[in-house]
């Protein structure tokens, strides 16, 4: 047994207790905040104004983040009392590998914006708190070295669907080699959404040379330049945008993909109960219901409501992972009670990295899992498999 199947086994009698005694005993503030509206609030102070607005921002008027929140919000929890749920497990098996709990951190590009230690810090962070990173495509850090910070920590990698095969193949072999467990496939950003407010700064800061490391790392594409993106960036950010995604794709494309991936595949911002059963007839091993954190189709449906109808068109054989809006313990436990087998976080990590790195991560992350963990003991379960339909209603 590894350390981590260990850590996933054993009960977390205690999470949420111990983490508030440290909290209240501490005899200072919490940095970052503990408050999710705080958590926020200190980002954007510690981050220059475009950077907060490309990681804060959502698409248009920013209806579907607020609906997001609209959307989790409208399940309401019903506690079960006298429910012995003194000791609780919250240990979750995905893809054969045993996790401390059902989050993971979703895949989310340039994190040297939000933080000089960038995705580095962020991993050094999973990894002591036992939660996978989806290394981004669009990270600031080659996965390879971002897969060094964290021993044999769990990571999978996000894949963006590039027009260049010969890249897919590179990139999904370096992550193979990386240690990931699972192919992350974006397929809700073929362009990129409409973002008033990066629009309004003229400021879009992945473009820039840091936003593409993994590709200025990965011999395929450097083979695609004529010079070394050292003495020509610009030609190199030309290229990426020339070749990153591929807008011509469709669901014959991807039996394909899965095929020649070793890893298990997952697609990400699947909205669509029928998507979803042609996601799962193409032979994905699981199916991420998000809209890209309201990022991309402004007036989408909150992801909430997309997560509810999936699960009831195509069931939880086939994994259903979900993000967009999770801020809470209590939004964590909507979400696995409308049959999610977990969760991503996006901005509150990053939040936590802007204002404190490192220590920001872990502290968010410790925060949401003693919260949930509590939330478990309010509501009377034990176990992650008790979280089910039951235990939610919703009201209009
Ligand atoms: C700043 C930022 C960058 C992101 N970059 C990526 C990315 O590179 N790949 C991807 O699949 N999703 C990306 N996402 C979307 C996240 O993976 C995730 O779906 C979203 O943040 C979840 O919503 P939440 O922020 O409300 O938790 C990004 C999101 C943000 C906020
Ligand atoms: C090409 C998009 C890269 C990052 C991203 O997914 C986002 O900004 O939402």
């Amino acid at each position: 047994m590894t350390a981590s199947d260990a850590a996933a086994t054993a009960p977390d009698a205690a999470i949420g207790p111990v983490r508030q005694s440290e909290i209240y005993l501490a005899g200072r503030l919490p940095e970052p905040p503990v408050d999710p509206d705080a958590l926020r609030a200190a980002a954007e102070a510690a981050l220059p104004e475009a950077a907060f607005a490309y990681i804060d921002g959502g698409a248009g008027t920013g209806s579907t983040m607020a609906e997001n929140r609209h959307a989790l919000d409208r399940w309401r929890i019903v506690p079960r009392m006298l429910a012995s749920a003194e000791q609780r497990h919250s240990g979750v098996d995905l893809f054969g590998r045993a996790l401390r709990s059902p989050l993971l951190l979703a895949p989310i590009g340039v994190q040297e914006l939000a933080h000089a230690d960038g995705d580095l810090a962020t991993a050094r962070a999973a990894a002591t708190e036992q939660v996978p990173m989806i290394f981004s495509n669009q990270a600031s850090v080659p996965m390879e070295e971002t897969a060094e910070a964290m021993g044999d920590a769990p990571r999978w990698f996000q894949l963006y669907w590039s027009r260049s095969d010969d890249l897919i193949a590179s990139l999904i072999a370096r992550a193979e080699d990386a240690g990931c467990d699972a192919i992350v496939v974006t397929l809700d950003t073929p362009l990129l959404g409409w973002r008033n407010r990066d629009l309004d700064l003229a400021s879009l800061p992945f473009l820039h040379a840091k936003g593409i490391a993994q590709y200025l790392s990965d011999p395929v594409f450097r083979a695609m330049l004529s010079d070394p993106p050292e003495d020509d960036p610009m030609a190199a950010i030309a290229r990426f945008l020339a070749i990153y995604t591929n807008p011509a794709i469709g669901w014959a494309d991807l039996p394909a993909l899965c095929a020649r991936c070793r890893l298990p595949v997952l697609v990400k911002g699947i909205l669509d109960p029928a998507d979803a059963e042609r996601a799962i007839d193409a032979g994905v091993d699981g199916i991420i219901v998000s809209n890209h954190g309201g990022r991309q189709v402004d007036g989408a449906v909150g992801a909430a409501d997309a997560l509810e109808r999936i699960v009831a068109a195509v069931g939880t054989n086939v994994p259903i992972l979900f993000d967009s809006g999770i801020r809470s313990g209590a939004d964590m436990f909507r979400a696995l009670a409308l049959g999610a087998r977990a969760v991503l976080i996006g901005r509150p990590y990053i939040y936590g990295l802007a204002v404190a790195g490192e220590a920001g991560v872990r502290a968010v992350i410790r925060n949401l899992l003693a919260e949930f963990d509590l939330t478990m003991a309010l509501a009377g379960c034990r176990t992650i498999a008790e979280i089910d339909r039951s235990r939610i209603i919703r009201r209009e």
